[in-house]
């Protein structure tokens, strides 16, 4: 039994890894997910400063999942390519993700001229769904921007990149965004990033739980598994088969994943669980995955993914 998959190209050997802004910050924390069962690991999304992101606390667990007004906190997108080129040359021929997101169109031309310039060798995810940034839109739903941003960046950037969308939640728009993604040669798309702008409160102090805007943050972990799942299978549904699909979303157990991959995921990112339970959740996770597939007489993800049956 095997849970290896191939994405943008790239062999891996299992079909898991962090979701972008979990566990990966900092070398620290990339090399934890190196050194664990992951199957490669992606960065936090990269800017093109070092940013602070917004004050804390900016992130808070719950019983079912999270809730996340970070603020794009991260490295700058140098730290994260002097990482990942020094990365390369300890373990050739291993594939690693870079995540990027510019505050405007130029901004992501310029990131992806110092990926263009540098030694990365990998797959660049440009994160479209950055929910929280206060006073900038959430570009996801602004679909002429994609378009606009998509037609750019496929003009300069020839190597494997895709995109990391936020969830949708009308048939019409699954229509509509895959109509625009389909027209641009995108390894894969990445559904999906957190729920934007969902609101937490304690109850005993009358009192919202993270500081910034005023509580709202992004929402992850069990509450948006069926949204994930729903957005994976429609953009697998609608998308040209050489663009390939991440899940994201709502995964704590092998069972989830079984679910993204049978709703037609080629490769999963685990965001809230991995913090919880840090990265030998990828063991747990693998030996469930693997359960599944033998009580079902799987040996490869291939002989069950996208085959989501109807009623
Ligand atoms: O506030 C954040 O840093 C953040 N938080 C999220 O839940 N998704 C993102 O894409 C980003 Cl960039």
């Amino acid at each position: 039994i095997s849970t290896a998959t191939t994405l943008a190209g790239s062999n891996f050997d299992n079909c898991m890894m962090n979701a972008s802004g979990v566990y990966c910050m900092d070398s620290d924390e990339l090399l934890a997910v190196e050194n664990s069962k992951a199957a490669t690991f992606v960065t936090k999304s990269g800017t093109l400063q070092p940013r602070k992101g917004n004050p804390e606390p900016r992130y808070f667990e719950t019983e079912f999942g999270s809730i996340n007004s970070m603020g794009l906190p991260n490295n700058g997108v140098d730290y994260y390519l002097d990482f990942v080129s020094q990365d390369q040359i300890n373990h050739p021929g291993k594939t690693y993700f870079l995540s990027i997101t510019g505050f405007n169109l130029a901004e992501d031309l310029e990131l992806l001229q110092k990926v263009t310039d540098s030694d990365f060798a990998g797959v660049v995810e440009l994160n479209l769904s950055c929910p929280n940034v206060p006073g900038k839109p959430q570009t996801g739903y602004d679909f002429e921007t994609v378009d606009a941003i998509l037609k750019a960046v496929f003009d300069v950037y020839h190597k494997p990149l895709g995109v990391k969308l936020p969830p949708y939640f009308d048939i019409i728009h699954f229509d509509q965004m895959a109509e625009i993604l389909n027209k641009y040669p995108l390894s894969y798309v990445n559904s999906i990033n957190s729920i934007g702008n969902g609101l937490y409160i304690n109850d005993d102090t009358e009192t919202v739980v993270i500081k910034p805007k005023q509580g709202f943050g992004g929402i992850g972990g069990e509450y948006v598994k069926p949204t994930a799942l729903a957005n994976v299978h429609a953009f697998y549904q609608r998308l040209n088969k050489d663009i390939q699909i991440i899940g994201t979303g709502g995964i704590q157990t092998g069972k989830d994943i079984f679910e993204h991959i049978l709703c037609g995921a080629s490769m999963v990112q685990v965001g809230t669980a991995l913090m919880v339970e840090g990265p030998v959740i990828f063991e747990r996770l693998t030996a469930e995955l693997e359960a599944i597939m033998a009580e079902k007489g799987y040996s490869s993800i291939e002989d069950f993914r996208g085959k989501l049956n109807y009623l």
